[in-house]
């Protein structure tokens, strides 16, 4: 689970002042449930999934991830909360050089896993994802699509109770945009909070999941999902 408590986030302008990217923004994601976050170029979605993962820290207010809050976190203590959280890139960020399996082994790897443990973990990983006949190819080979996948299969391979996506369907056509949506909720199913950032309105618009929506780095929107069969 995810928290924000009035969080607000200030950068400074280099010859004085700052740009507020955030303004108080409160909001709860919830194990088990999708949320699409949405907003203009510069509303502060980028900023707010940096702000989780601890590439920036707040100028006020409170962030809890797995219930940890993060201004109790030191330097040190930053490995141990991305291992909770699990980020999809828009461009997949693979190692062109590596084969599929040693793609999703590496934060395994940078982890310390006992090899034998990474063998099993990274297979369920990739057949979570439909690509354990491809585990020895180069990305390179593959596909737009399957090498999102890959990204996928990396991002959740060490199990992590939060996945994030940053414009995970921004290359995709609207096919496989619906593949990598139903991975998402599949992993939403098992108790994972998934949050997709996107600017794709199509994608909002074709499911009901729930949305928040920022502007000028306030959350000006929250549409919750309906209930099931609502
Ligand atoms: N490191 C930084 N230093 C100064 N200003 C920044 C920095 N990062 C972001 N900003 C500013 O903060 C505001 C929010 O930026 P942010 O990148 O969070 O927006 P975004 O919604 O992710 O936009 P996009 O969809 O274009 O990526 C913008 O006005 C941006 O110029």
């Amino acid at each position: 689970m995810i928290q924000l408590d009035r969080v607000s986030k200030r950068y400074p302008i280099p010859g004085g002042g700052g740009r507020d990217a955030l303004r108080q923004v409160s909001l709860t994601l919830p194990a088990g449930e999708l949320t699409f976050l949405t907003g203009h170029s510069g509303a502060g979605k980028s900023t707010l999934l940096k702000l989780i993962m601890m590439i920036e820290r707040p100028t006020a207010g409170e962030v809890l991830v797995d219930g940890v809050p993060l201004s109790t976190v030191g330097t040190s203590g930053i490995p141990y909360i991305r291992r909770k959280i699990g980020m999809v890139h828009q461009n997949h960020q693979l190692l062109f050089d590596r084969s599929v399996f040693d793609n999703v082994a590496l934060p395994l790897v940078i982890a310390g896993f006992p090899r034998a443990d990474i063998g099993k973990r990274v297979r369920a990983a990739l057949d979570k994802v439909g690509l354990l006949s491809k585990e020895k190819l180069n990305p390179v080979m593959l596909s737009g699509g399957e090498q999102q996948r890959i990204g996928i299969a990396r991002a959740v391979v060490n199990k992590p109770p939060l996945l994030l996506a940053d414009e995970p369907t921004g290359n995709l056509d609207p096919a496989l945009s619906a593949e990598i949506m139903d991975l998402f909720q599949d992993f939403a199913n098992v108790g994972v909070a998934v949050l997709i950032a996107t600017h794709d309105l199509s994608l909002i618009d074709r499911y009901d999941h729930r949305l928040l929506s920022l502007r000028d780095g306030r959350l000006v929107a929250d549409r919750e999902e309906p209930a099931h069969g609502a």
